[in-house]
């Protein structure tokens, strides 16, 4: 089984890219969508942020007020680097889990879109990894543009992540997304051809196919030998 990294800044195309790669029937799992199952109403994730944040960070509902607990990490580390010890474990077995789901299926090539790879240090897990970069201007252009937002909650959400050229650096493939959508399509033919070459012997004994190989030889070895030690 072969675990693609997928990682940039904040707005910097990841979903985009993620789309792409659903399109050409490579599954993705979005660590954004499982962090959000971790912080719904009820789960051991949302009784230990609402106790270490209070409820005055949830709407009437008691679901949490996203939007609001966003403005109060993105302008503060220090509640930034609490929400993160909180969650991190629940975030890292809800994609732990999604794996496993998709392994029993027999996939063998999965992306992983998770924005704070490198920082949650889960960059050890995934080969290749694939960063997303955008430039600075296009970067703080295009999340105004989609959220909404001012350009100083915008800034301090660029801020609250490693710097994208840092990213850029520690990536095995860099997919320049500050042009048009058919500039990315034309890189993203060449990042689909590396991500679905042949599998490695090791990606292939981690796959469901290797494990019952192994398993199946294991189990004709044994029978082999009973077979002979019985003739003796
Ligand atoms: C603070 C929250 C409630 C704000 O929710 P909101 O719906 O406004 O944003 P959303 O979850 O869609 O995230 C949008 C983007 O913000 C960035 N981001 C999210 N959390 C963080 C963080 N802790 N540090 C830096 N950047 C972050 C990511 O690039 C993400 O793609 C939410 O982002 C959250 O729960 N964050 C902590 C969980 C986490 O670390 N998520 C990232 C998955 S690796
Ligand atoms: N090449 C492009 N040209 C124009 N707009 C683009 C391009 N790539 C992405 N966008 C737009 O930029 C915005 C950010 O892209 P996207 O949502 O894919 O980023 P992201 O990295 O997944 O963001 P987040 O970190 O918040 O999850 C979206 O509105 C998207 O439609």
């Amino acid at each position: 089984m072969r675990l693609v990294g997928l990682t940039g800044g904040i707005a910097s195309g990841k979903s985009t890219v993620s789309n792409l790669f659903k399109a050409n029937n490579i599954p993705v799992v979005d660590a954004d969508l499982v962090a959000r199952d971790v912080l719904k109403k009820g789960t051991g994730g949302w009784k230990k942020v609402v106790a270490s944040f209070g409820e005055e960070i949830l709407l009437a509902n008691g679901e949490v007020d996203r939007p609001k607990l966003g403005q109060i990490v993105f302008s503060d580390p220090g509640k930034r680097q609490l929400l993160n010890r909180i969650l991190a474990p629940y975030i890292s077995s809800g994609i732990f889990f999604e794996i496993l789901k998709l392994w029993i299926k027999g996939f063998k090539v999965i992306v992983l879109d998770i924005p704070l790879l490198f920082e949650a240090k889960m960059d050890k897990w995934t080969k290749p990894i694939i960063v997303v970069w955008v430039d600075p201007e296009t970067q703080l252009r295009r999340l105004v543009g989609r959220d909404g937002t001012s350009e100083e909650d915008a800034r301090n959400r660029i801020n609250a992540q490693m710097p994208l050229d840092i990213k850029r650096s520690k990536a095995d493939i860099v997919i320049d997304n500050s042009g048009s959508l058919d500039d990315l399509s034309e890189q993203f033919r060449k990042v689909l051809f590396q991500v679905t070459r042949p599998l490695t012997w090791t990606e292939f004994w981690l796959s469901r196919q290797g494990a019952f190989s192994a398993l199946a030889s294991v189990i004709v070895g044994v029978l082999i030998c009973r077979k002979t030690f019985s003739n003796l």
